[in-house]
């Protein structure tokens, strides 16, 4: 048996040899296509997600396994990003602090070997990408429970970002502390909205243990590397970023909340067949504007994923329609539904095509 074992783990310890050694090669042609992208555009955006997200999907309809389909994204996320980082650092500018939603969405899309920048507000998201200080961007715009982000509508009245991707990240709250042994807690900490989204669990099964509120989950989670006695309502990501176990995992009372978040960039991304597209729009005040600024939307066959509106902060009583439609923007349907549009409005901006999370 020991005999076995050993020549099992020589024939991993080769086909690891064999791994690395591809690795290297692959990488090798992903800075060959780097260079060739910077040579037709030189401020081109090397990451595409629509070709990782063709990678990926066409090696799990080919997984025969026994190595599982679900581990294939995570795996290539990392080879990918990693590979990329060959080229530079790819700048990813999100709302901090570290360990929060938005910093796992990034971690989703753009994997662990990008250069993270966390700023204190939407607004600063915004001014990193604007400024070129970081080549993307990541903010909130809706979450299943609470609706939009109106904070990330708001700022795309005045920018001229677009939209380069999106990102849906389940929202789901573990409880963590040093030692993991749940008799050792004498106190809980986190972020009031982490602490409300618990509020059952915690009446349920913590009863008689304080809850004190702190500025952030990544606080709370700094807490308990200072006093044991201390657990936090935090991220699986805040586990690993601070080396907590995890008491119990998934604590939310709602098991079912997503946030999406939105990726910014100055570039648009690669069209991909499976892409949709937001528009930003401003009616004239009449009877009938809204039904008849929706009907070529109908009239061309697409459908409309999403209405929301907003005051547009140049004129009382003034509205901006941001809309979401499936397609993309040089598809025939929609450039000509755009395009009717367009005529009806008193202004219209489109704020990017870009692919469907899949
Ligand atoms: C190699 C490319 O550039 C990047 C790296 C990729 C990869 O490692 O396979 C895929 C897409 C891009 O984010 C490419 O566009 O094909």
């Amino acid at each position: 048996m020991s005999g076995d074992l050993s020549e099992h783990r020589k024939e991993i310890d080769r086909i690891d040899d064999e791994i690395l050694r591809l690795l290297n090669v692959r990488s090798k042609s992903v800075i060959e296509i780097g260079r060739l992208k910077k040579q037709q555009d030189a401020d081109a955006n090397l990451h595409t997600p629509a070709r990782e997200a063709a990678i990926i999907e066409r090696l799990v309809a080919q997984n025969t396994g026994p190595f599982p389909s679900e581990g294939i994204r995570p795996v290539y996320r990392e080879i990918m990003s990693a590979s990329l980082s060959l080229e530079g650092p790819q700048k990813v500018a999100y709302l901090g602090p570290r360990a929060t939603f938005t910093h796992m969405a990034c971690m989703q899309k753009f994997g662990s070997s990008a250069q993270y920048i966390p700023v204190h507000s939407i607004k600063e998201v915004f001014s990193e990408v604007e400024r070129g200080r970081a080549n993307f961007g990541v903010v909130p715009i809706e979450n299943t429970t609470e609706g939009v982000v109106n904070h990330t509508l708001d700022m795309f009245i005045d920018s001229n970002l677009l939209i380069y991707g999106e990102v849906l990240q389940e929202v789901s709250h573990h409880l963590l502390s040093k030692s993991g042994v749940p008799e050792e807690i004498k106190k809980i900490s986190s972020h009031p909205h982490a602490i409300a989204q618990c509020r059952n669990w915690l009446e349920t099964h913590m009863p008689h243990v304080p809850v004190s509120e702190v500025a952030s989950t990544a606080r709370a989670a700094e807490l308990c590397l200072e006093d044991a006695s201390v657990a936090a309502i935090a991220s699986q990501l805040a586990a690993e970023l601070y080396g907590l176990k995890v008491i119990k995992s998934r604590i939310e009372d709602n098991l079912n909340n997503f946030t999406r978040f939105l990726v910014l960039s100055q570039k648009a991304p690669e069209r991909t067949g499976k892409d949709k597209t937001s528009l930003m729009l401003s009616i004239k005040d009449k009877v009938g504007a809204l039904y008849d600024l929706l009907r070529p939307f109908a009239s061309h066959g697409l459908s409309m994923t999403k209405i929301e509106s907003r005051p547009s902060r140049r004129k009382a009583w003034e509205y901006i329609f941001f809309v979401d439609i499936e397609g993309h923007i040089e598809e025939d349907r929609v450039k000509k539904a755009v395009e009717d549009i367009t005529g009806r409005c008193l202004f219209m901006k489109v704020l990017g095509s870009y692919p469907a999370h899949s």
